[in-house]
Protein backbone atom coordinates (compact mmCIF):
# COMPACT_ATOMS: atom_id res chain seq x y z
CA UNK A 1 0.00 0.00 0.00
CA UNK A 2 1.39 3.63 -0.62
CA UNK A 3 0.17 6.51 0.95
CA UNK A 4 -3.62 8.07 0.00
CA UNK A 5 -2.52 11.35 -1.79
CA UNK A 6 -6.43 11.43 -2.76
CA UNK A 7 -6.35 15.09 -1.79
CA UNK A 8 -3.11 15.51 -3.20
CA UNK A 9 -4.38 14.34 -6.35
CA UNK A 10 -7.60 16.38 -5.90
CA UNK A 11 -5.77 19.59 -6.83
CA UNK A 12 -7.77 21.51 -9.48
CA UNK A 13 -4.54 22.25 -11.67
CA UNK A 14 -4.11 18.74 -11.96
CA UNK A 15 -7.03 16.59 -12.24
CA UNK A 16 -9.70 18.98 -13.57
CA UNK A 17 -11.54 16.88 -16.07
CA UNK A 18 -10.66 13.48 -15.50
CA UNK A 19 -11.12 11.81 -11.99
CA UNK A 20 -8.23 9.17 -11.36
CA UNK A 21 -8.66 8.85 -7.59
CA UNK A 22 -10.12 4.85 -7.34
CA UNK A 23 -7.00 3.71 -9.62
CA UNK A 24 -3.75 2.29 -8.29
CA UNK A 25 -1.84 5.70 -7.19
CA UNK A 26 1.29 4.68 -8.83
CA UNK A 27 3.59 7.67 -10.48
CA UNK A 28 2.63 5.31 -14.09
CA UNK A 29 -0.97 5.81 -13.37
CA UNK A 30 -1.20 8.91 -12.55
CA UNK A 31 0.93 9.84 -16.01
CA UNK A 32 -1.34 7.96 -17.65
CA UNK A 33 -4.58 9.07 -16.22
CA UNK A 34 -3.63 12.77 -17.26
CA UNK A 35 -2.10 13.73 -20.10
CA UNK A 36 -0.76 17.00 -18.64
CA UNK A 37 1.05 15.16 -16.55
CA UNK A 38 3.10 13.74 -19.28
CA UNK A 39 3.36 17.70 -20.00
CA UNK A 40 4.04 18.81 -16.53
CA UNK A 41 6.53 16.06 -14.80
CA UNK A 42 6.42 15.65 -11.55
CA UNK A 43 9.28 17.14 -9.15
CA UNK A 44 11.82 14.47 -7.93
CA UNK A 45 10.26 15.55 -4.09
CA UNK A 46 6.54 13.93 -5.83
CA UNK A 47 7.63 11.31 -6.72
CA UNK A 48 9.22 10.53 -3.28
CA UNK A 49 6.54 11.55 -1.79
CA UNK A 50 4.25 9.22 -3.91
CA UNK A 51 6.74 6.18 -4.06
CA UNK A 52 6.54 6.24 -0.09
CA UNK A 53 5.31 2.57 1.06
CA UNK A 54 3.33 0.93 3.75
CA UNK A 55 7.08 -0.49 5.15
CA UNK A 56 9.68 1.57 3.39
CA UNK A 57 10.40 5.50 2.62
CA UNK A 58 11.58 4.79 -0.91
CA UNK A 59 12.80 0.92 -2.42
CA UNK A 60 16.58 -0.08 -3.28
CA UNK A 61 16.48 0.30 -6.82
CA UNK A 62 15.02 4.04 -6.71
CA UNK A 63 17.24 6.40 -8.75
CA UNK A 64 14.87 9.47 -7.61
CA UNK A 65 16.56 9.19 -3.79
CA UNK A 66 20.11 10.62 -5.63
CA UNK A 67 17.73 13.06 -7.91
CA UNK A 68 16.35 14.29 -5.05
CA UNK A 69 19.70 14.72 -3.20
CA UNK A 70 20.85 16.61 -5.87
CA UNK A 71 17.93 18.72 -6.49
CA UNK A 72 17.94 19.45 -2.61
CA UNK A 73 22.34 20.45 -3.05
CA UNK A 74 22.13 22.54 -6.29
CA UNK A 75 18.04 23.84 -7.14
CA UNK A 76 17.93 27.52 -6.57
CA UNK A 77 16.21 28.57 -3.17
CA UNK A 78 13.73 31.38 -3.00
CA UNK A 79 12.30 31.46 0.70
CA UNK A 80 14.13 30.47 4.35
CA UNK A 81 11.49 30.87 7.46
CA UNK A 82 12.26 28.91 10.48
CA UNK A 83 10.53 25.55 11.78
CA UNK A 84 8.68 26.23 14.59
CA UNK A 85 8.80 23.99 17.44
CA UNK A 86 11.97 21.40 18.63
CA UNK A 87 14.87 22.62 20.35
CA UNK A 88 17.52 23.74 18.22
CA UNK A 89 17.31 26.31 15.13
CA UNK A 90 15.74 24.96 12.19
CA UNK A 91 15.03 26.48 8.75
CA UNK A 92 12.63 25.67 6.14
CA UNK A 93 14.30 25.94 2.99
CA UNK A 94 11.72 26.50 -0.07
CA UNK A 95 13.02 25.56 -3.46
CA UNK A 96 11.95 27.38 -6.83
CA UNK A 97 10.03 23.75 -7.77
CA UNK A 98 7.99 23.94 -4.44
CA UNK A 99 10.38 21.35 -3.26
CA UNK A 100 11.04 21.56 0.99
CA UNK A 101 14.23 20.92 2.97
CA UNK A 102 14.58 21.07 6.74
CA UNK A 103 18.11 22.92 7.03
CA UNK A 104 19.92 22.13 9.76
CA UNK A 105 23.48 24.49 10.26
CA UNK A 106 26.81 23.46 11.30
CA UNK A 107 27.73 24.79 14.25
CA UNK A 108 31.59 23.07 14.52
CA UNK A 109 34.23 21.46 12.55
CA UNK A 110 33.78 17.60 12.33
CA UNK A 111 36.55 16.55 14.91
CA UNK A 112 34.94 18.57 17.72
CA UNK A 113 33.84 16.20 20.31
CA UNK A 114 30.92 16.77 22.81
CA UNK A 115 31.67 18.21 25.56
CA UNK A 116 31.76 15.71 28.44
CA UNK A 117 29.43 17.79 31.08
CA UNK A 118 27.14 18.02 28.67
CA UNK A 119 23.82 15.83 29.17
CA UNK A 120 22.43 14.16 25.90
CA UNK A 121 19.55 16.77 26.06
CA UNK A 122 21.62 19.92 25.41
CA UNK A 123 24.30 18.45 23.38
CA UNK A 124 24.45 20.96 20.07
CA UNK A 125 23.20 19.22 17.24
CA UNK A 126 26.16 18.64 14.39
CA UNK A 127 24.61 19.07 10.29
CA UNK A 128 27.04 16.10 9.40
CA UNK A 129 25.15 13.49 11.64
CA UNK A 130 22.35 14.01 9.97
CA UNK A 131 24.04 13.51 6.47
CA UNK A 132 25.99 10.44 7.53
CA UNK A 133 22.33 8.66 9.73
CA UNK A 134 20.90 8.83 6.04
CA UNK A 135 23.43 6.97 4.53
CA UNK A 136 23.60 4.35 6.52
CA UNK A 137 19.93 3.93 7.25
CA UNK A 138 20.41 3.63 3.78
CA UNK A 139 22.92 0.96 3.69
CA UNK A 140 21.86 -1.52 6.66
CA UNK A 141 18.68 -1.75 4.41
CA UNK A 142 15.88 0.18 6.44
CA UNK A 143 15.36 2.90 4.12
CA UNK A 144 13.06 4.71 7.30
CA UNK A 145 15.04 8.20 6.98
CA UNK A 146 14.10 10.90 4.47
CA UNK A 147 16.57 12.11 2.59
CA UNK A 148 19.84 14.38 3.59
CA UNK A 149 22.75 16.02 1.70
CA UNK A 150 24.77 18.85 2.73
CA UNK A 151 25.14 21.97 0.82
CA UNK A 152 27.51 25.28 0.67
CA UNK A 153 25.13 27.99 0.71
CA UNK A 154 25.87 31.86 0.76
CA UNK A 155 24.00 33.13 4.38
CA UNK A 156 23.70 36.98 2.19
CA UNK A 157 22.33 36.02 -0.80
CA UNK A 158 20.51 32.41 0.16
CA UNK A 159 19.31 33.38 3.61
CA UNK A 160 19.46 36.71 4.41
CA UNK A 161 17.60 37.98 1.44
CA UNK A 162 15.06 34.66 1.32
CA UNK A 163 14.18 35.47 5.02
CA UNK A 164 10.84 35.61 5.99
CA UNK A 165 10.32 38.97 8.80
CA UNK A 166 10.76 36.75 11.51
CA UNK A 167 14.27 35.23 11.26
CA UNK A 168 14.90 38.35 9.58
CA UNK A 169 14.86 40.42 12.91
CA UNK A 170 17.79 38.41 14.46
CA UNK A 171 19.97 38.72 12.15
CA UNK A 172 23.18 41.46 12.71
CA UNK A 173 26.64 41.83 11.71
CA UNK A 174 29.11 40.36 14.19
CA UNK A 175 32.73 42.30 15.19
CA UNK A 176 34.80 40.65 12.71
CA UNK A 177 32.12 41.69 10.15
CA UNK A 178 30.67 38.19 9.66
CA UNK A 179 26.60 38.46 8.86
CA UNK A 180 25.10 36.66 12.05
CA UNK A 181 21.54 35.05 12.63
CA UNK A 182 20.41 32.70 15.90
CA UNK A 183 16.32 32.78 15.66
CA UNK A 184 14.32 31.67 17.86
CA UNK A 185 14.23 28.39 19.97
CA UNK A 186 14.27 26.24 23.31
CA UNK A 187 18.31 26.33 23.12
CA UNK A 188 20.96 28.22 21.68
CA UNK A 189 18.95 30.65 20.23
CA UNK A 190 20.51 33.82 21.29
CA UNK A 191 23.53 35.98 19.93
CA UNK A 192 26.36 34.54 22.14
CA UNK A 193 25.37 30.97 20.16
CA UNK A 194 24.59 32.74 16.71
CA UNK A 195 24.97 31.03 13.35
CA UNK A 196 27.71 32.98 11.08
CA UNK A 197 28.81 33.27 7.83
CA UNK A 198 32.80 32.75 7.09
CA UNK A 199 32.57 35.34 6.03
CA UNK A 200 29.80 34.44 3.70
CA UNK A 201 29.45 30.85 3.33
CA UNK A 202 27.89 28.47 5.71
CA UNK A 203 27.62 24.66 5.12
CA UNK A 204 24.35 22.68 6.37
CA UNK A 205 22.75 20.01 6.40
CA UNK A 206 19.25 19.45 3.95
CA UNK A 207 16.63 16.85 4.73
CA UNK A 208 13.63 15.89 2.27
CA UNK A 209 10.73 17.06 3.69
CA UNK A 210 7.93 14.41 4.22
CA UNK A 211 4.55 14.76 2.53
CA UNK A 212 2.64 17.28 5.41
CA UNK A 213 0.86 15.89 7.46
CA UNK A 214 -2.60 17.79 6.07
CA UNK A 215 -2.13 14.87 3.01
CA UNK A 216 -0.09 12.15 5.20
CA UNK A 217 -0.89 12.53 8.91
CA UNK A 218 1.37 10.96 11.00
CA UNK A 219 1.14 9.32 14.77
CA UNK A 220 3.90 10.20 17.16
CA UNK A 221 5.02 7.69 19.73
CA UNK A 222 6.80 7.72 22.94
CA UNK A 223 10.01 5.80 22.45
CA UNK A 224 9.80 2.71 25.48
CA UNK A 225 13.41 3.56 26.18
CA UNK A 226 12.82 6.93 26.15
CA UNK A 227 16.09 8.58 28.66
CA UNK A 228 14.51 10.80 31.32
CA UNK A 229 15.66 14.02 30.40
CA UNK A 230 16.33 15.01 34.53
CA UNK A 231 19.83 15.93 35.25
CA UNK A 232 19.35 13.29 38.12
CA UNK A 233 16.58 11.00 37.43
CA UNK A 234 16.94 7.20 35.48
CA UNK A 235 14.55 5.70 33.28
CA UNK A 236 12.91 2.15 34.54
CA UNK A 237 14.67 0.64 31.62
CA UNK A 238 18.28 1.58 33.04
CA UNK A 239 17.92 -0.11 36.31
CA UNK A 240 15.69 -3.02 35.63
CA UNK A 241 16.61 -5.33 33.01
CA UNK A 242 13.65 -7.16 32.73
CA UNK A 243 11.96 -4.33 31.28
CA UNK A 244 11.35 -5.79 27.89
CA UNK A 245 10.16 -9.00 29.06
CA UNK A 246 7.97 -7.57 31.85
CA UNK A 247 6.63 -4.28 30.73
CA UNK A 248 7.36 -3.49 26.86
CA UNK A 249 6.10 -6.99 25.27
CA UNK A 250 2.89 -7.01 27.11
CA UNK A 251 2.32 -3.53 25.52
CA UNK A 252 0.85 -2.99 22.19
CA UNK A 253 1.81 -2.68 19.55
CA UNK A 254 5.02 -3.95 20.96
CA UNK A 255 3.13 -7.53 21.74
CA UNK A 256 2.79 -8.57 18.01
CA UNK A 257 3.82 -7.46 14.41
CA UNK A 258 7.00 -5.87 13.29
CA UNK A 259 7.31 -2.50 15.66
CA UNK A 260 9.28 -4.23 18.71
CA UNK A 261 11.76 -5.42 15.55
CA UNK A 262 11.70 -2.19 13.99
CA UNK A 263 12.51 -0.51 17.53
CA UNK A 264 15.24 -3.28 17.83
CA UNK A 265 16.73 -1.84 14.34
CA UNK A 266 16.30 1.67 15.33
CA UNK A 267 18.66 1.05 18.43
CA UNK A 268 21.57 -0.28 16.63
CA UNK A 269 21.34 2.77 14.10
CA UNK A 270 21.27 5.12 17.48
CA UNK A 271 24.11 2.86 18.75
CA UNK A 272 26.49 2.76 15.45
CA UNK A 273 26.02 6.79 15.79
CA UNK A 274 26.08 7.38 19.21
CA UNK A 275 22.52 8.94 19.33
CA UNK A 276 21.13 8.69 23.31
CA UNK A 277 18.25 11.09 22.53
CA UNK A 278 15.10 9.07 20.70
CA UNK A 279 12.54 10.11 22.80
CA UNK A 280 9.88 10.01 20.47
CA UNK A 281 9.40 8.52 17.01
CA UNK A 282 6.57 8.68 14.14
CA UNK A 283 4.65 6.31 12.05
CA UNK A 284 2.33 7.44 9.09
CA UNK A 285 -1.20 6.75 10.66
CA UNK A 286 -2.52 5.58 6.86
CA UNK A 287 -0.80 2.51 7.07
CA UNK A 288 -1.50 1.90 10.78
CA UNK A 289 0.49 -0.46 13.29
CA UNK A 290 1.97 -3.09 10.86
CA UNK A 291 4.46 0.18 9.08
CA UNK A 292 7.60 1.28 9.81
CA UNK A 293 8.95 3.79 12.39
CA UNK A 294 10.50 7.05 10.37
CA UNK A 295 13.91 7.75 11.67
CA UNK A 296 14.07 11.43 12.16
CA UNK A 297 16.35 13.77 13.83
CA UNK A 298 20.06 12.31 13.92
CA UNK A 299 21.40 15.72 15.10
CA UNK A 300 22.98 14.35 17.95
CA UNK A 301 25.29 11.53 16.62
CA UNK A 302 29.08 11.12 15.91
CA UNK A 303 29.92 13.31 19.08
CA UNK A 304 32.52 10.89 20.56
CA UNK A 305 34.60 8.40 17.89
CA UNK A 306 36.41 6.82 20.84
CA UNK A 307 33.56 5.82 23.39
CA UNK A 308 30.89 3.25 22.41
CA UNK A 309 27.81 4.22 24.35
CA UNK A 310 26.68 1.04 25.42
CA UNK A 311 22.84 1.91 26.73
CA UNK A 312 22.24 2.90 23.47
CA UNK A 313 21.68 -0.90 22.89
CA UNK A 314 19.50 -1.55 25.91
CA UNK A 315 16.55 -2.58 23.64
CA UNK A 316 18.98 -4.77 22.05
CA UNK A 317 20.24 -6.49 25.07
CA UNK A 318 17.00 -6.37 26.78
CA UNK A 319 14.91 -8.21 24.65
CA UNK A 320 17.60 -10.15 22.60
CA UNK A 321 15.79 -9.61 19.53
CA UNK A 322 16.76 -8.38 16.28
CA UNK A 323 15.85 -9.14 12.51
CA UNK A 324 17.03 -11.69 10.57
CA UNK A 325 17.74 -9.54 7.87
CA UNK A 326 19.74 -6.92 9.87
CA UNK A 327 21.79 -9.82 11.82
CA UNK A 328 22.45 -11.13 8.37
CA UNK A 329 23.84 -7.41 7.12
CA UNK A 330 25.41 -6.95 9.94
CA UNK A 331 27.64 -10.15 9.55
CA UNK A 332 28.17 -9.13 6.13
CA UNK A 333 29.84 -6.05 7.57
CA UNK A 334 32.05 -8.36 10.03
CA UNK A 335 34.00 -10.16 6.58
CA UNK A 336 35.50 -8.05 3.74
CA UNK A 337 32.44 -5.17 3.24
CA UNK A 338 33.52 -3.42 6.71
CA UNK A 339 31.02 -0.65 7.01
CA UNK A 340 33.73 1.97 7.63
CA UNK A 341 34.56 1.27 3.86
CA UNK A 342 31.00 1.03 2.71
CA UNK A 343 29.96 4.30 4.44
CA UNK A 344 33.16 5.77 3.35
CA UNK A 345 32.38 5.47 0.02
CA UNK A 346 29.01 6.50 -0.09
CA UNK A 347 29.45 9.54 1.91
CA UNK A 348 32.01 10.66 -0.81
CA UNK A 349 29.36 11.15 -3.16
CA UNK A 350 27.84 14.01 -0.79
CA UNK A 351 29.07 17.91 -1.65
CA UNK A 352 30.46 18.18 1.93
CA UNK A 353 32.76 15.23 1.49
CA UNK A 354 34.12 14.07 4.10
CA UNK A 355 31.30 14.12 6.16
CA UNK A 356 32.68 11.54 8.98
CA UNK A 357 36.40 11.91 10.23
CA UNK A 358 38.64 8.83 9.93
CA UNK A 359 37.88 8.53 13.77
CA UNK A 360 34.17 8.46 13.45
CA UNK A 361 34.54 5.63 10.53
CA UNK A 362 35.98 3.64 12.39
CA UNK A 363 33.84 3.34 15.50
CA UNK A 364 31.51 2.22 13.32
CA UNK A 365 33.11 -1.47 12.66
CA UNK A 366 33.92 -1.55 16.35
CA UNK A 367 30.40 -1.30 17.30
CA UNK A 368 29.23 -3.69 14.74
CA UNK A 369 31.52 -6.22 16.49
CA UNK A 370 29.70 -5.21 20.09
CA UNK A 371 26.33 -5.59 18.42
CA UNK A 372 26.84 -8.86 17.31
CA UNK A 373 28.87 -10.19 20.53
CA UNK A 374 25.55 -8.90 21.97
CA UNK A 375 23.58 -11.21 19.79
CA UNK A 376 25.85 -13.83 20.19
CA UNK A 377 25.08 -13.36 23.89
CA UNK A 378 21.44 -13.67 23.37
CA UNK A 379 22.19 -16.97 22.12
CA UNK A 380 23.19 -18.97 25.46
CA UNK A 381 20.47 -18.30 27.20
CA UNK A 382 17.56 -17.98 24.48
CA UNK A 383 16.94 -20.24 21.03
CA UNK A 384 17.27 -18.79 17.63
CA UNK A 385 13.71 -18.71 17.34
CA UNK A 386 13.26 -16.23 20.19
CA UNK A 387 15.94 -14.41 19.09
CA UNK A 388 15.98 -14.11 14.72
CA UNK A 389 12.36 -12.20 13.89
CA UNK A 390 11.69 -12.65 10.72
CA UNK A 391 9.24 -10.70 8.78
CA UNK A 392 6.20 -12.31 7.32
CA UNK A 393 6.47 -11.97 3.70
N1 LIG B 1 12.30 15.56 6.82
C1 LIG B 1 11.28 16.04 7.53
N2 LIG B 1 10.11 16.37 6.92
C2 LIG B 1 9.07 16.83 7.64
N3 LIG B 1 9.09 17.02 8.96
C3 LIG B 1 10.22 16.72 9.61
C4 LIG B 1 11.37 16.21 8.94
N4 LIG B 1 12.33 16.00 9.86
C5 LIG B 1 11.82 16.36 11.03
N5 LIG B 1 10.55 16.79 10.90
C6 LIG B 1 9.65 17.25 11.95
O1 LIG B 1 10.25 18.30 12.65
C7 LIG B 1 10.32 18.01 14.03
C8 LIG B 1 11.61 18.56 14.59
O2 LIG B 1 12.70 18.04 13.92
P1 LIG B 1 13.94 17.44 14.70
O3 LIG B 1 13.43 16.40 15.63
O4 LIG B 1 14.97 17.06 13.73
O5 LIG B 1 14.43 18.72 15.51
P2 LIG B 1 14.74 18.90 17.04
O6 LIG B 1 15.03 20.33 17.26
O7 LIG B 1 15.79 17.93 17.43
O8 LIG B 1 13.38 18.55 17.73
P3 LIG B 1 13.21 18.00 19.19
O9 LIG B 1 13.91 18.95 20.06
O10 LIG B 1 11.72 17.95 19.35
O11 LIG B 1 13.84 16.64 19.19
C9 LIG B 1 10.25 16.48 14.11
O12 LIG B 1 9.64 16.02 15.27
C10 LIG B 1 9.43 16.12 12.89
O13 LIG B 1 8.05 16.01 13.19
MN1 LIG C 1 15.80 16.25 18.62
Amino acid sequence: MSIDFKRFLKRPFRLSKYDCVDQKLTTEALISCDKRFARRNLTNWEKFHLNIHQHDLYTESESTIDDLLKDMATLPIVRVGQKEGGTQLKLIIDYRNSGQALFKPMRFPRDKETDPNHFYFVDFERHNSEIAAFHLDRILGFRRAPPVVGRVINITSEIYALSDDALLKTFFVSPANNLCFHGKCGYYCDTAHAICGHPDTLEGSFAAFLPSTTLAPRKIWRHPWRRSYHKRRKAIWETDDSYCDNIVRKTGPYNKGRRLPDLMDMSILDFLIGNMDRHHYETFRIFGNNTFPLHLDHGRGFGLANHDELSILAPVRQCCLIRLSTVTKLLQFDGLNHLSDLMRSSLASDPISPVLTEPHLAALDRRVAIILMTIRKCLTSRSPEQVFYIDET
